[in-house]
Formats: structure tokens, sequence, C-alpha cells
């Protein structure tokens, strides 16, 4: 298959040595790191702040792939990119002008996705791609790690690769939720190029960090 970049997201990871695990995926090989922020209001739970991923930024010179679960957004944009972050990602739903939101994100100096919930259309990213550097798809509702791969969004993940071959747009497409060795698989054949994982890559601890990134890159296929 298709070599994909793997952002493993740290909410997996032992909030108690964040830094240092941060240190450990690095070092194991993956590709970015994924910060997943939630806000207990868009989302059914609390994560981190902006104060955290500026004390996480010396551990690892990768991109900092910040997803913001977050609403209203638009005033966490700036504070997330003073703290370091490279990618700031964020949902359709989380304020009123997505074009504008996504400006401000490139504006702020960092690269600019959208984040698709499970429910919400490819079409919505029609007067989109040509703003934008990165669409997640998330193929589970978001709040939660550990949850189970929703199989319909191979269907969107295929779509929206069509979208972008089509216009010719540099535009990745990152897949959240569920992703295991087997489903990456299935995520890459449908057009993914970034897969985000993280009980897939915390598993078994840091002895099992470089191993399980590697099978999640399919590496050795
Ligand atoms: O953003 C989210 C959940 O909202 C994800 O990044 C999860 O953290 C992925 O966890 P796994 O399904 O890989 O355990």
């Amino acid at each position: 298959m298709a070599r994909p970049l793997i952002s493993p997201s740290i909410l997996s990871a032992d909030f108690a040595r964040l830094g240092e695990e941060v240190r450990a995926i690095d070092e194991a090989g993956c590709d970015w790191i994924h910060v997943d922020v939630m806000d207990g209001h868009y989302v059914p739970n609390i994560t981190i702040g902006p104060d955290v991923v500026k004390a996480l930024r010396p551990y690892s010179a990768k991109t900092f792939d910040v997803h913001l679960m977050v609403s209203p957004v638009d005033a966490w944009i700036e504070p997330f990119a003073q703290a370091g972050a490279d990618m700031i990602t964020v949902h359709p739903e989380a304020g009123a002008h997505v074009h504008r939101t996504v400006q401000a994100i490139r504006n702020a100096g960092c690269k600019a996705g959208i984040s698709l919930n499970p429910g919400t259309p490819a079409k919505m990213l029609d007067y989109l791609l040509e703003e934008i550097d990165l669409v997640l798809v998330m193929s589970v509702n978001p709040g939660f790690g550990g949850q189970s791969f929703i199989a319909s969004q191979l269907r969107k993940i295929a779509a929206i690769r069509s979208m972008i071959d089509k216009g010719g747009h540099d535009v990745l497409i990152e897949v959240d939720g569920g992703v295991t060795p087997e489903t990456a698989r299935l995520c890459v054949d449908a057009g993914a190029d970034v897969l985000v994982a993280g009980s897939a890559t915390f598993k078994g601890g840091p002895d099992h960090y470089a191993r399980n990134i590697a099978a999640l890159r399919g590496d050795g296929e």
C-alpha cells in the first residue's frame, strides 16, 4: 500500500508524563504529533489548552497537528498558533463563518484543516478546498479515544479524494478514529494520506511505539 504519514493522538498517552511521551513517539518514528483539544461544549470531554501545547513544543520538532474540537473556535486560533501549532484543524459547525476561520488560521502562520464529523457530508468542502491544506475525516464521533471505526467513512474518503484530484488541489486527507493496522489499509486504499491513531500507537507502552507505528504505516508489506 502507499505509505501514509502517521500522526499519533496524544489523547491516549500517559498524561502524567506527556513531554516524555511526545519525545518517545518522535523517536519511535512518527511523522506528526496529533493534539486533540476538547472544550466540554462542542464535544463531551475536556483535554488540553495552549499552555500545554507550549510546554510540549520543546519535546519534538515534528509537525504539531492541532485538532480544535472547540466552539466558538475563532478566539482560540491565535493562542494555539502562538503556542507552536503548525497545522490547525477546525470543524465547520464550530463557528459562524468557516471560510473566515480558515483564512485566520493561515494569517496566523499555520496550515489550515477542516474536519468532517461522521454525519457531515463531503459536499461541505465544495468552496473550501482552495483555502485549506488538509481535510480531517472523523471515522468516530469526536470526544473520546478507543472507539470503533465507522466503515461508512471510507466512502467519504474516496469522495474527497476524487474532489481533490479532479480539482487539482494540494490538500491532504487525514483520517482519525478507530485506526488500527487493519483499518489503516482500508483508509489508504480509499485515498487517505495521513492516519491519526491513539490507542493503536500507545498500546503496550513505550517499548512498543516503534513497532506500533511501523504496523500502522504498513512497513514491511
Ligand atoms: O479526536 C479524536 C477523538 O475525538 C481521536 O484523535 C481519538 O483520540 C483517536 O483515538 P483512537 O480511536 O485512535 O483510540
